[in-house]
């Protein structure tokens, strides 16, 4: 095999994601080099995501490198890549997941009910936002952007009494003595693809999917193909006010979803679907089954 270039993002996340799968590779008999870059967003720090056209702008420009010949494969977090893949692009592998959960993170209080009465919460995300004033509607959510590192820091400059961050991201990065606490999926539900890693290659790279199957995790590929599929049949976005989380046990998968009007006090809407599930296709057909119950019962 000739040897192997990883395109990937340069936050201290992304690039220990890609020498987690540079080792995977390494012990495989590889040679593998990294090619670093910045997206569009690492760079657009002023603004929620949501509104400069969503977390596709962590993916593209490793789709260029792809594209260009100058990487073989790109490594990404699964909740940042868009649902619809461009043409010619394809995943390659979904590997087995870390902790799916949010993670509650804060210096002075244990738990979001220890949080007094109009306390600031920091998030960016607008899943974490109507997932956290469906049980807190007293809080004050404040925007929070930037790396995992940007992100403590302004909790630890006191911009925050508390933050909301993936448990994936600290486990990975060894903070997770940061964790006050993590969530539950029943009471925050995680977003589509949280904790697990993606592997992106250029379509008809038969000789990288080969290599790369055996990193592939059956089990969380088929819960996020379903995941995946709820967002999809919502439009696709990564920055939705949308979660979705599913389960496999045995062959039964069971899927959860929730999505909220970012700006409204309306409850937040619901869906579960369970099934056995043999294939990626099954499990995304049970997403878009989910889907469908959302948007009929308002959801957009
Ligand atoms: N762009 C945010 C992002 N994308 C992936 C992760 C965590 C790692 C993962 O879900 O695999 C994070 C950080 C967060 O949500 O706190």
């Amino acid at each position: 095999m000739s040897p192997i270039t990883i395109a990937t993002r340069e936050s201290r996340l992304a690039l220990w994601q890609a020498h987690h799968v540079k080792s995977l590779l390494e012990q495989r008999g590889c040679q593998v080099t990294l090619l670093g870059m910045t997206t569009k967003g690492d760079e657009i720090l002023d603004r929620t995501l949501s509104k400069v056209g969503g977390k596709g702008l962590f993916v593209k420009e490793l789709e260029v490198a792809l594209e260009e010949g100058r990487a073989d494969i790109a490594v990404h977090s699964l909740k940042d890549v868009p649902m619809d893949l461009p043409e010619g692009f394809e995943l390659a592998c979904v590997m087995e997941r870390e902790d799916p959960r949010d993670a509650f993170v804060s210096n002075k209080y244990d738990s979001l009910q220890a949080l007094p009465q109009g306390a600031v919460v920091g998030t960016s995300s607008l899943r974490r936002v109507v997932l956290l004033r469906a049980q807190r509607p007293d809080l004050k959510i404040e925007p929070l952007r930037g790396n995992l590192d940007t992100r403590l820091r302004k909790l630890d400059d006191g911009q925050y009494d508390a933050i909301i961050l993936a448990a994936a991201g600290l486990k990975r990065l060894g903070l997770a003595s940061r964790i006050r606490g993590v969530f539950e999926t029943d009471q925050m539900l995680p977003a589509a693809g949280q904790g697990a890693l993606g592997i992106e290659i250029r379509a008809g790279r038969d000789d990288l999917k080969q290599l790369l199957a055996p990193m592939a995790h059956q089990s969380t590929w088929l819960c996020v193909a379903a995941e995946r599929a709820v967002s999809r049949g919502l439009g696709g976005s990564c920055s939705m006010p949308l979660a979705a989380h599913a389960t496999l046990a045995g062959e039964v998968l069971q899927l959860r979803a929730a999505w909220g009007e970012p700006e409204g006090t309306a409850p937040l809407l619901r869906s579960t679907a369970s099934g056995t599930i043999a294939d990626i296709d099954a499990a995304a057909r049970l997403g878009e089954q989910v889907a469908a119950q959302l948007r009929a019962a308002g959801a957009h």
